[in-house]
């Protein structure tokens, strides 16, 4: 199967941390990929790294065949990126932000579209300032999808939505997952990754603990349930007292 994503042996440090150290990540093309792990594992740091906005100390990284450092630009045309604060003026509204995303691209998705599908249209004349915070992480997702990515980065999915809209959002990746997106997330919510993900990394301080898909996590714990298994997987304790 075609790899989307490569990541080998993947290390950064800040001053006195290790954040990440020798991850490895392979993504086929359609998967939905679920980097996991506690706060502070290192997802963000890895999905820079892959991104190529933070460089790697070692370690090598592969999206769609490029190297994020030296093909930045022909790289920006096929992913997008959900960022979970973004700068734009204070009163510019979510028709003129997704106008500006939509001029950056050459072959851009209607983001009217998005808006509708992610059950904003409503607030299209709104300024982005006096949305929700579930509304703009929803527009968050939207200007992701803005460029028509063949690769989606989704940090911290549906963190602040509802039980509606994150069903609502479910929806929305499966049908692009069924168009063949590839699909990077990151998510706290376990219900979520078990329904979305056809495999799983989990962090735990900086280092790859799990590597497979939600059934052989569960599996090689002593539990019955997916959440159970993640914590098993990343509270020390009760590893300690299984091995
Ligand atoms: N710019 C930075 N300077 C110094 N340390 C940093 C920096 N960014 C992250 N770290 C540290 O690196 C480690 C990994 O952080 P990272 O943000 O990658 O974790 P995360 O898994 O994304 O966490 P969260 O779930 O809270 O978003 C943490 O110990 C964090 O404090």
């Amino acid at each position: 199967m075609e790899t989307t994503i490569k990541v080998e042996k993947l290390c950064k440090s800040y001053t006195g941390i290790q954040a990440i150290e020798d991850v490895d990540i392979a993504v086929a093309r359609g998967e939905v990929f679920g980097l996991l792990g506690a706060n502070g594992a290192g997802k963000t740091t890895t999905i820079e790294c892959i991104l190529g906005t933070k460089k790697q100390d070692s370690g090598t990284v592969s999206i769609l065949g490029m190297n994020p450092q030296a093909d930045r630009k022909k790289l920006f045309e096929k992913v997008g990126v959900q960022f979970q604060e973004a700068n734009y003026q204070d009163k510019i509204t979510v028709d003129e932000l997704c106008q500006v995303i939509q001029s950056l691209y050459k072959a851009p998705s209607n983001y009217e579209n998005l808006l509708k599908q992610f059950g904003l249209m409503e607030k299209h004349k709104s300024p982005v300032s006096e949305l929700s915070g579930g509304q703009k992480q929803r527009l968050f997702i939207i200007l992701a999808l803005i460029p028509n990515p063949e690769v989606v980065f989704l940090d911290e999915l549906t963190t602040g939505l509802d039980a509606k809209a994150r069903r609502d959002v479910w929806k929305c990746l499966s049908e692009l997952k069924s168009k063949g997106m590839t699909i990077l997330l990151t998510s706290h919510f376990m219900d979520e990754v078990e329904a979305l993900c056809d495999r799983i990394c989990i962090l735990k301080k900086g280092q790859m603990i799990f590597n497979g898909t939600v059934q052989e996590a569960i599996a090689s714990s002593s539990c019955e349930k997916f959440e159970d298994a993640y914590l098993w997987f990343t509270e020390e304790e009760n590893r300690n007292e299984s091995i």
